[in-house]
């Protein structure tokens, strides 16, 4: 296989062999988070991953969410609060994982998340989560305006943060060429990993998918890159990275973050047996 540039996040290093286990914190409160960030202890997580967006006391000092009013409208006043909540429960996270590297994400509505924000706002609120210093890497919706998106690259390379630049469809799965130039689109933004969440409509679209991703790894790709079919129909992309050349796949612990993903505790032993 062509060997890639791994991407280093603490001591987790992400391109090499088995497939990083990300699991995703969802905790809607403080002490739901701290209680699914120690369960990860002694687990076989690799990267916790915090959807801010789930948190619902920064909802209650006023972000919008998916089914609110439209970004912004509800916002006078309530962005600093959600900022300082967000910062506040990164840094509380950061201490409760102790070497666990923690990739940060804020997944809203436009791409399947609970937060609706224009994109000054999320500038915003990414902008103070890489200064907090409590992220070992960040996720950047890509399908965001090009100009936002290249800004909070650079703010968290800056930071010495890597990006994991993600893009969603909940609804169907391109074709395989769209699928590869949007993964490609994403490594010229700047991205370090390139990510792909797709949901399928019958066993050809999963096939889109694999077939997109190892054209992407064998012919493309600078870096690692991560791509998933989504629902119970693309659950063996959730497995079969080491073989398609997907280097990180996402597991259930307390709650699934999105349709399909596996128990955390079935992950091992699936990915063992199935390794090349
Ligand atoms: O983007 C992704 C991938 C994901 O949507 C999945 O399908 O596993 C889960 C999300 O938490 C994460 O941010």
């Amino acid at each position: 296989m062509r060997p890639l540039r791994p991407v280093r996040v603490r001591s987790l290093v992400i391109g090499e062999g088995r497939p990083a286990l990300i699991v995703p914190l969802t905790g809607a409160d403080e002490p739901a988070l701290l209680h699914e960030a120690q369960a990860l202890a002694g687990s076989a997580a690799d990267l916790a991953e915090w959807r801010v967006d789930h948190l619902e006391s920064a909802a209650a000092a006023g972000a919008p969410s998916r089914d609110g009013s439209p970004a912004g409208g509800r916002l006078a006043g309530g962005l600093g609060a959600i900022v300082s909540e967000a910062v506040r429960m990164a840094a509380r996270l950061r201490t409760a994982l102790g070497e666990m590297p923690l990739l940060i994400t804020v997944r809203t509505a436009q791409e399947g998340g609970q937060w609706d924000l224009a994109d000054p706002q999320y500038e915003e609120v990414l902008g103070a989560l890489i200064r907090s210093g409590a992220a070992d890497a960040l996720d950047v919706e890509a399908r965001r305006d090009p100009g936002t998106v290249r800004a909070l690259i650079a703010q968290a390379h800056a930071a010495g943060i890597p990006v994991i630049g993600s893009a969603h469809d909940f609804e169907s799965t391109p074709p395989r060429e769209e699928l590869v130039a949007l993964l490609r689109r994403i490594q010229d933004l700047g991205a370090d990993i390139p990510k792909a969440a797709v949901m399928p409509r019958g066993p050809g679209d999963v096939l889109a998918l694999l077939e997109a991703t190892w054209e992407m790894r064998s012919r493309h790709a600078e870096g690692p890159i991560i791509t998933m079919s989504m629902g119970p129909l693309g659950a063996v992309t959730r497995v079969s990275g080491e073989i398609f050349g997907s280097a990180a796949t996402f597991a259930a612990q307390q709650s699934a973050s999105a349709p399909g993903q596996l128990p955390l505790e079935e992950m091992p032993a699936l990915l063992r047996a199935l390794a090349p």
